[in-house]
């Protein structure tokens, strides 16, 4: 047989049917629910009388628009209120599990996924909403889908999809001390732009990724959609098992290990090829920040805010004027002389506990600065419980860092927690367009430790000159 891809494997075991110069069908194993993608299509089934195909495989929980300070509160907000309680109804009655505003399990879709063991090497994972592609870094090809594909998915289990094109993103080399997955996903679509990877499915190989826990697998996954991705893989290997195994939905016993034999199977043939390749080494890479309105708009720390002139094409420059207008930037300013209002600890790209850990021990001991508002919003219930079992959030507190509850919170800004107008935020998440995090916010994009540190100086440091504890 033909040497093949993770994604080819992953894609040849879910087509159910495929038509010469048609999109294929794929069967999906899981399908993830929230409030915000969701209550159109449950009314669309409603209407054309359908039942649900597979309530086992599908899953739901409340995250864009929950609050993150007292839920035992009403919503004031009327938007978010409604998507709230339509969630809760459709749930109720399509017979959907739900992890609702007050379980111990509720969280960010995308954290809690792999926090229950839903997420498994393998599988073809939905959800509406962009960021499923951090599912990928179990090896299971997951994408986001449109309201309509949901409705869809909810009434047949199945989707018509493109096949995409591959692409290999290579990082070699090791991540030294002040070094993030956050920083090496910031510096590859800053390199590649945000159309980058356009109609591909991102995988992700090399000595450095090996080396990367889990969760700084699903960062870097994570951010694969603002690279133009369809989705972004990492083949499974001992990590991935290690991570799994005793996860409350995840095989057990002999079905585990049945599982993991299988799992292994998955992983890229030896001279399998793809269609693009990109190749980065550790020792080019700084820590990142981001300075305008797109995540591609990065730069590192070491560096300066760029000029219009620095680009080539005419549309560069155009959007770089654009976007320095509306951060308030002058071009040379050295990024070590950005000052923050807000800091943003949070999002599902680095909200998971070792986030939290890299982040406290850069605090740990200090105070935030007296000028900068510091928050901490935990990805999920259980990452929140877990941090505060280790103490994590009393170095918070002792900061001066808020510790709310779990939810997207601001980094989209659809609950309370906003930016006021030119607030300037150092920011954990993965979106830095305009009015991201609240109209006329200022977003610039950043590691945990990054935006830890920035907290404590006021303005951007180099993490790696800074003296923390380690
Ligand atoms: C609200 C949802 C549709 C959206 C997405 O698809 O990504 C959100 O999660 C985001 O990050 O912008
Ligand atoms: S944390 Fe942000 S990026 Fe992730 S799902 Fe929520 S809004 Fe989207």
């Amino acid at each position: 047989m033909k040497p093949r891809t993770l994604f080819e494997k992953v894609w040849d075991r879910h087509v159910i049917e495929q038509e010469e110069g048609k999109p294929a069908i794929l069967y999906i194993d899981l399908h993830l629910v929230h409030e915000v993608t969701s209550p159109q299509a449950f009314d669309g089934l409603r209407l054309h009388g359908r039942a649900l195909r597979r309530p086992d495989l599908t899953v739901a929980t409340m995250d864009h628009n929950v609050p993150t300070t007292n839920r035992s509160l009403p919503i004031a907000d009327a938007t978010s209120a409604a998507q709230i309680d339509a969630l809760v109804k459709n749930c109720k009655e399509f017979g959907v599990q739900l992890y609702d505003l007050h379980s111990p399990q509720q969280g960010i879709v995308h954290v809690i996924g792999p926090e229950l063991g839903l997420t498994l090497p393998g599988k073809t994972i939905v959800c509406g909403d962009s960021h499923t592609s951090t599912h990928g870094a179990f090896g299971a090809l997951a994408f986001g889908i449109g309201t309509s594909e949901v409705e869809h998915v909810l009434a047949t289990q199945c989707l018509q999809q493109q096949k995409p094109r591959t692409m290999e993103v290579r990082i070699e080399g090791k991540l030294l001390p002040g070094l993030t997955a956050k920083d090496i996903i910031l510096a590859v679509i800053a390199k590649i732009g945000t159309a980058g990877a356009t109609g591909t499915v991102i995988e992700y190989t090399g000595e450095a990724i090996r080396n990367l826990s889990m969760e700084e697998r699903m960062t870097i996954c994570n951010m694969s959609i603002e690279a133009g991705a369809r989705a972004g893989m990492i083949a499974p290997d001992e990590t991935t098992f290690a991570y799994l195994e005793g996860k409350p939905e995840a095989p057990t016993g002999k079905h585990f290990a049945e599982a993991k034999e299988d799992w292994r199977k998955l992983a890229t043939d030896d001279g399998a090829s793809y269609d693009q390749q990109v190749i980065l080494n550790t020792a080019d890479i700084a820590p990142q920040v981001t300075w305008g309105t797109s995540p591609g708009m990065g730069t590192e720390i070491t560096s300066r805010v760029p000029g219009p002139e620095e680009f080539s094409t005419e549309s560069e420059q155009k959007s770089t004027r654009r976007a320095l207008e509306y951060m308030g930037l002058i071009p040379g300013t050295p990024i070590t002389d950005i000052e923050v209002d807000r800091v943003f600890i949070g999002s599902c790209t680095n909200s998971r506990l070792e986030d939290l850990r890299a982040a406290a021990r850069v605090i740990k001991n200090r105070q935030v600065s007296s000028h900068v508002k510091a928050m901490v919003v935990p990805g999920s219930q259980q990452v929140k419980l877990a941090a505060e079992e280790e103490g994590l959030h009393q170095i918070f507190l002792d900061a001066g860092f808020e510790w709310r509850e779990s939810g997207c919170s601001m980094c989209l800004a659809m609950n309370a927690d906003t930016l006021a107008d030119k607030e300037r935020c150092a920011s954990t998440s993965n979106r830095n367009f305009e009015g991201r995090q609240g109209r006329g916010g200022r977003t610039h994009l950043v590691s945990p430790m990054m935006a830890a540190a920035a907290a404590i100086e006021g303005h951007f440091v180099d993490i790696r000159q800074w003296e923390f504890i380690d």
